[in-house]
């Protein structure tokens, strides 16, 4: 104890006298780290988000099981991680592969051009001390020669870098194209299930990051390791192996530091890309509904929950750049002036180390060899270093990949979920639907010539039990009326006949796809041009395969009383336009009959898809309907509609249902209440 006061106390002096003779380094210090205390202060103060903003983070969280890992790099992540590469580079034949090669190649070749590089330096500093200009000449000729190659290397691994992301890109969007437009999955997604709630995010910004920050990683990992393994040899040869041993060990200790002091930037990454995504799609409604908006003069409230949503970003950036912060500090500290100290006590080893003797020996004691020795060594040194850190530096990039690969990889689960019938919702009425035995996927489905339901339960998705067990049959040719107060469930009963609903229970007969055509409530219009809103989902290929032309268009457009529309038009049905913006309501739900007329369907679902067609024009086209023998299963409250159809099913208040004959009285519009069945 008493001897060991007088030593910290002359260590404190030593410290002091330091400060003395070093101001502007204390004084930065004590500035600097006020400064810090003070920013960091507010940037957490405004960083801190509201009561509301917390539950939506905890909601999500608890939605999301697997998000409550603490650390997204587990082995989980590298599961799932060979799954995603597997798809970006699908075999060793592939072009991926090559790419990979070229690029690993390249890598090598400039790691050989750092350590050739590190030798010239060495030279050209025994040159100056020995005075000699030639062999200086000679030196900066050979290191002008390594420039050309060297700039080569860097901008080929680049290029090779940039093309290798865009090609997972590709492997990667395709994939996942391929399983989000499999039939009703790119519904069932967003309405069914309830894991994911922006797909479109994870579908674009998502998977680029992710293929990028592949890419990056590979060279951020393999060309410091094969730097490490290099330089390591090198250096031992030179000054023994305790240097490169030292260094490893010295990074070793820092990177589990920083591990543990690190917090979960994968996690923070993969929130970032929600709220980023949140924040796209209220902009995305914005657009789409522009027009309503615009009516009802609700900017100030939209600009309400835009910027609501955009104070999710501002705030978890501000919380993300203050992480950071501590962590550059850290980082630093730790890998970049720690390391310098560490070299220095490299680099002394030849002269000051255990092989002093021997050393000075076999350079007998040339200054300029010493002075070529230490430039040579600190220059492959500091390359060693460097490899190190970037080692320890990409765990942090390694945790961002994480979050995207956790993001995608929710995706793909849902995905392949949903394709094998299996869905993910918080059911309401869970002990109801045990005890009337309802669960979902489990009817049958068989295919028909007509539609019929056995017992089919209206169930919602999440568990809500709209009508009781319904029974019904449609033949070819019969028309039926479907009648009912609002939010009944109309609209659910062909929503389950058409597969965008699970079943949960009964049987039910259909026929193929391409035998039943629905025109839904809101008229759905797609890119292109005009002929390609009518001939919707043909193509044009296939509209002309069937042996159409645009007369036949011309003539569906009669019927429907839309023909001054290509009149009027300069490229007739070639003009492309947002279609949305230029039909009115009623001419958008007489290009869905027209686009039904096409089709000729044995079955036509049409659900108020004549609402806003004045009476006169809505008559002719039902008229058609029946000419053309289509069986109508018709969903509206006008009451205009009932004689084209010869049955009626009726939901009522309480979740009942009849079914039967539609009597109309003689002469008259208005019909009799139909029979029970
Ligand atoms: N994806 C969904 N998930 C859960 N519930 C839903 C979903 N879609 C609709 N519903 C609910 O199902 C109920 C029935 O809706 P449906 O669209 O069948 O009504 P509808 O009888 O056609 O009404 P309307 O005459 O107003 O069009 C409504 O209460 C609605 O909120």
């Amino acid at each position: 104890m008493s001897l060991s006061k007088p030593i910290v106390r002359h260590w404190i002096d030593e410290f002091v006298l330091i400060c003395k003779a070093n101001p502007t380094v204390t004084g930065c210090t004590v500035f600097l780290s006020v400064a810090t205390v003070v920013l960091i202060q507010s940037n957490t103060r405004s960083s801190r988000l509201t009561k509301k903003q917390q539950q939506t983070i905890l909601d999500e969280d608890h939605r999301r099981r697997k998000t409550r890992r603490k650390n997204l790099v587990d082995r989980h992540f590298f599961r799932k991680l060979r799954i995603f590469i597997k798809i970006a580079i699908p075999s060793w034949k592939s072009p991926e592969f090559a790419y990979l090669a070229v690029f690993s190649a390249f890598l090598v070749g400039r790691t050989f051009l750092s350590i050739k590089v590190s030798e010239v330096n060495g030279a050209l500093v025994k040159a100056i001390m020995n005075l000699d200009f030639k062999a200086f000449l000679r030196g900066w000729i050979v290191l002008a020669m390594f420039a050309i190659p060297s700039s080569t290397l860097n901008s080929m691994l680049r290029f090779l870098g940039n093309k290798l992301a865009l090609r997972y890109r590709s492997r990667l969007v395709h994939h996942f194209n391929d399983l989000y437009m499999h039939p009703m999955m790119y519904y069932k997604v967003i309405n069914v299930d309830d894991r994911i709630k922006n797909p479109d995010q994870a579908l674009t910004t998502t998977i680029d990051n992710w293929s990028k920050s592949v890419s990056k990683l590979y060279s951020d990992v393999t060309k410091p390791l094969l730097d490490i393994i290099l330089f390591s040899v090198r250096l031992s040869s030179l000054v023994g192996p305790e240097g490169p041993l030292s260094v490893i060990f010295y990074y070793f200790v820092v990177g589990t530091i920083i591990r543990l002091i690190s917090p979960s930037f994968g996690k923070l990454t993969a929130r970032a890309q929600r709220f980023e995504g949140d924040y796209r799609h209220v902009h995305n409604r914005l657009i789409t509904y522009s027009e309503e908006v615009a009516f009802y003069g609700g900017h100030h409230r939209e600009k309400l929950t835009i910027d609501e949503h955009y104070s999710f970003i501002e705030k978890h950036t501000r919380y993300l750049i203050g992480k950071k912060f501590w962590m550059g500090i850290s980082d630093g500290f730790l890998t970049k002036y720690g390391t310098v100290m560490m070299g220095y006590s490299v680099l002394g080893l030849p002269v000051f180390g255990p092989r002093r003797a021997q050393y000075l020996q076999q350079v007998s004691n040339d200054t300029s060899m010493i002075a070529h020795d230490y430039i040579r060594n600190s220059s492959l040194l500091i390359s060693l270093a460097r490899a190190i850190g970037r080692i320890v530096a990409s765990y942090r990039d390694l945790q961002k990949l994480a979050g995207y690969t956790s993001l995608v990889s929710e995706l793909q689960y849902v995905l392949e979920d949903l394709k094998k019938g299996k869905y993910h919702r918080k059911m309401i009425n869970e002990d109801r639907l045990k005890e009337l035995n309802f669960a979902p996927n489990t009817g049958k489905i068989t295919l028909s010539d007509s539609v019929e339901f056995h017992q089919v339960p209206v169930v919602t998705p999440n568990g809500d039990i709209l009508v009781k067990p319904v029974d019904l049959l449609i033949r070819p040719g019969m028309s039926v009326m479907i009648v009912g107060p609002n939010g009944c469930g109309k609209s659910s009963l062909f929503r389950i006949l058409g597969g965008l609903w699970p079943l949960f229970g009964g049987g039910l007969e259909r026929p193929d796809p391409s035998e039943l055509f629905y025109i839904p409530q809101k008229p759905y219009l797609t890119i292109g041009t005009l002929r390609d809103q009518v001939i919707y989902p043909d193509s044009v290929d296939e509209f002309k395969e069937k042996g159409y032309n645009d007369r036949d268009l011309d003539k569906l457009f009669n019927l429907v009383r839309l023909n001054y529309i290509p009149e009027r038009l300069e490229n007739g049905w070639d003009t492309i336009d947002d279609w949305y913006d230029v039909l009115s309501g009623g001419e958008k739900q007489r290009v869905s009959m027209a686009r039904l007329f096409y089709s000729k369907p044995r079955f036509a679902v049409l659900d108020e898809c004549t609402s806003a067609v004045s009476i006169d024009v809505e008559g002719a086209m039902y008229a058609h309907c029946k000419r053309e023998g289509i069986a109508l299963i018709t969903v509206s409250h006008r009451r205009s509609l009932w004689k084209y159809h010869e049955f009626l099913f009726k939901f009522d208040e309480s979740g009942g249902w009849s079914f039967g004959k539609m009597q109309l009285p003689s002469g008259g519009n208005s019909p009799v209440e139909a029979n029970g069945v």
